[in-house]
C-alpha cells in the first residue's frame, strides 16, 4: 500500500447547532486520485476546509505523514504540501497569469530554487496548456481557464496532496472532460494526490479511481466508481437510479 499522506480520523466540524462534518475519517495514500460527491449541503467544501487549515475541526484529529496537523492554520498545511482550489476563483486579475503562479509559491515560502523536483512556474503553465498565456493580465483569460490557473496557483505552492473545489463548475461537458484530462495527468505524470469535489459526477467516476461520498456531513461511501453507483445508500441518498445505470455503463 502507498503511503499515507494525511490521516483524517473522525473530523467534525460544528456551526452553533449544525453539524456539517461529522465525524469523517478516510486515509489518503500516495498518488490517489480520489473524487468527492454529494449533495449541495452535504459538507463537501467544509470538509476541505477542514483537510487544508481553513476550519479547525472542532473535533478530530489530522496527521501528515510526520506530523499531527490538528488546530494549524492553511500557511502550516502548505508548508505540508497540502494545497487547494476555492469554489470560487481567487486569482489576481490585474497581475499577469505567470505571477499569479507565483504568488502561489511565495503563499508556501518555497522558492523556485529550492529542492530538486520542485516544478517551475514554466513547467506548471506548460502542463495546464497556458503556457501561451504567461504574459497576459489574468482578468483577459477565459473563465475556464481561469480555473486552470486557480489550479497552476495550488501547484505554485509545490504540493503533493491538490485539493479541488469545483474547477469544473460553469464550464461546457468538452472543458470539463479536458479538464478532468489535465488532472488525471498531473497525478500520473508528476505523482500528486489529487481529491476532486465536482457536481459532474459521471465525468468525474470515469477519472477517478476511489470516491468518498458525504450525505448530510457523513461519509457514507468510500469505494471505486463502480462499487459506489452500486451502492444503495448513495443511490438513495444522491444518485438515483437513472444515474446509477448510466454510470455503470461508464465504469464497468
Ligand atoms: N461558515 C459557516 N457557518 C455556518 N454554516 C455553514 C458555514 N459553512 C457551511 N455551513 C453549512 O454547512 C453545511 C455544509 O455546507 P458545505 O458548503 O460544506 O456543503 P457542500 O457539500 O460543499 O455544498 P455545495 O455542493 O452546495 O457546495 C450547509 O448546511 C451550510 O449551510
Amino acid at each position: 500500500m502507498a503511503e499515507a499522506l494525511l490521516t483524517i480520523d473522525a473530523v467534525t466540524v460544528r456551526f452553533g447547532g449544525l453539524t456539517a462534518v461529522d465525524g469523517v475519517s478516510a486515509t489518503l495514500h500516495t498518488g490517489e486520485l480520489i473524487g468527492i460527491i454529494g449533495p449541495n449541503g452535504a459538507g463537501k467544501t467544509t470538509f476541505f476546509n477542514a483537510i487544508s487549515g481553513v476550519q479547525p475541526p472542532t473535533s478530530g484529529t489530522l496527521h501528515s505523514s510526520t506530523d499531527n496537523l490538528t488546530g494549524k492554520g492553511p500557511h502550516h498545511y502548505a508548508a505540508h504540501g497540502i494545497a487547494r482550489t476555492f469554489q470560487t476563483p481567487r486569482v489576481f486579475p490585474d497581475m499577469t497569469v505567470r505571477d499569479n503562479v507565483r504568488f502561489g509559491m511565495q503563499f508556501a515560502g518555497r522558492h523556485r530554487q529550492g529542492p530538486e523536483g520542485l516544478r517551475s512556474e514554466g513547467e506548471i503553465l506548460a502542463m495546464l496548456g497556458l503556457a501561451h498565456l504567461a504574459d497576459r493580465p489574468a482578468a483577459d483569460v477565459t473563465p475556464s481557464q481561469q480555473r486552470l490557473l486557480e489550479i497552476g496557483m495550488a501547484l505554485g505552492t509545490r504540493p503533493r496532496l491538490l485539493l479541488l473545489d469545483e474547477v469544473a463548475a460553469g464550464l461546457t461537458e468538452a472543458e470539463v472532460d479536458a479538464m478532468a484530462q489535465r488532472i488525471r495527468r498531473l497525478r500520473d505524470d508528476w505523482g500528486l494526490t489529487v481529491v476532486w469535489i465536482e457536481h459532474a459526477v459521471a465525468t468525474l467516476l470515469k477519472y477517478v479511481e476511489r470516491v468518498l461520498v458525504l450525505h448530510q456531513g457523513r461519509k457514507i461511501a468510500d469505494g471505486t466508481p463502480a462499487e459506489v453507483v452500486r451502492d444503495p445508500h448513495v443511490i438513495e441518498a444522491y444518485l438515483g437510479d437513472e444515474m446509477a445505470a448510466n454510470s455503470e455503463g461508464a465504469t464497468a
